[in-house]
């Protein structure tokens, strides 16, 4: 993919936090590349490295770190909340470092939404006023806000209670309130900084199904934070994983759990079930001519897991065709194959 074809683009981005930090960027050179002991000796923090990305149209792009790996600083970079010491951020292929403070909040307020752990609604607005803020704020009138507030608390899931106040939903309900107000101004890009680390378990699996629901809807280009990796696989099409400021490495799940680039990497991948992760285009074999079609199963996506496809096969049905969106066959997954990555966990 071309670089213009992508929604959001990090060039060679840097946040150091500490006094001087221009100066510090601005006198490295190959010579004297930045180094943990350099930015220690000079009091700097290095919060986010030398960040290359892309994030493309439709895509669920996650940023997967531990706590102090520099997510949340890269995320307000992006949107310039924070500004980066050095380097190139690209949304819809213009730079927005060279963007005026006005076009900034212009560009925050029509074309991005946010949604953060703890985000405060508004207390003495009710459910309803809360989502159209966002919409009070862009300059629309009352009566479209109003109806587009009510399709989004619809969206989420949340119809019949557009007259609650904050105080009177549970933590759940109150962060399906963020996500609706979040998504009233309709935005192009899609920010979710650990928007359900605050939930107990149960609620947070069930936020993680809303949120593929609403994806499947939506189609947003969504940049999504956290630190569970269960909850990265779950959720992305692709992952960023980081480490004291730096990307380690981008790829889908199965990417990252198939090949691991570094030993950090595998440690979180290590507890994954490849079943889960693994798709039949990973796993089918060329298609075969000689096969007679009663000897195929059910067809399944290129995209299904492993996981996904295995109950099919319990039928006695020895061979699946793969087909892709178009439903045209692609290749032809084996029982074998598949029940080898099972056992193989
Ligand atoms: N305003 C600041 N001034 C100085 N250092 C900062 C500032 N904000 C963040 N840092 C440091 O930058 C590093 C990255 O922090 P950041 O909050 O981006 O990490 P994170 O991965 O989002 O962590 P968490 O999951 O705990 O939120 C940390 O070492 C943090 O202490």
């Amino acid at each position: 993919m071309s670089e213009s074809e992508a929604k959001l683009v990090c060039r060679s981005v840097w946040k150091i936090f500490g006094p001087h930090a221009e100066s510090f960027m601005a006198a490295r050179d190959t010579a004297h590349p930045i180094t943990e002991e350099t930015l220690q000796e000079a009091g700097l923090i290095g919060a986010v490295r030398d960040v290359n990305l892309e994030v493309r149209e439709g895509e669920s792009f996650v940023i997967m770190g531990l706590s102090g790996s520099g997510k949340s600083t890269l995320v307000r970079c992006m949107s310039r909340l924070i500004e980066p010491t050095s380097g190139e951020i690209l949304f819809n292929g213009e730079n927005l470092l060279e963007a005026s403070a006005e076009r900034m909040v212009q560009i925050r307020r029509h074309h991005m939404g946010m949604v953060f752990q703890h985000f405060a609604l508004l207390p003495h607005m009710t459910v309803l006023e809360n989502v159209a803020f966002p919409l009070e704020v862009q300059g629309l009138n009352r009566r479209s806000r109003e109806e587009r507030a009510a399709k989004m608390v619809d969206l989420v899931g949340l119809a019949g209670r557009e007259g609650f106040y904050p105080r009177e939903l549970s933590g759940g309900q109150q962060q399906r309130v963020g996500i609706a107000r979040s998504l009233a101004v309709e935005p192009e890009l899609w920010f979710l900084d650990e928007p359900f680390s605050a939930l107990d378990p149960l609620i947070r699996r069930e936020m993680q199904d809303e949120f593929l629901r609403l994806q499947s809807v939506l189609q947003k280009t969504i940049v999504f934070i956290t630190h569970d990796f269960d909850e990265a696989i779950r959720l992305a099409d692709r992952i960023a994983i980081m480490k004291d400021g730096a990307v380690v490495q981008i790829g889908s799940p199965e990417d990252l759990v198939l090949n691991p680039a570094t030993d950090y990497v595998a440690e979180f991948t290590r507890s994954v079930a490849k079943a889960k992760v693994m798709r039949a285009a990973s796993l089918m074999r060329p298609l075969n001519d000689q096969l007679p079609a009663d000897a195929l199963g059910p067809e399944v996506s290129l995209k299904a897991t492993i996981a996904e496809i295995a109950p099919l096969l319990e039928q006695g049905i020895s061979t699946l065709r793969v087909v892709d969106d178009a439903g045209q066959p692609q290749g032809l997954l084996l029982r074998d194959d598949v029940v080898a990555v099972m056992m193989r966990g």
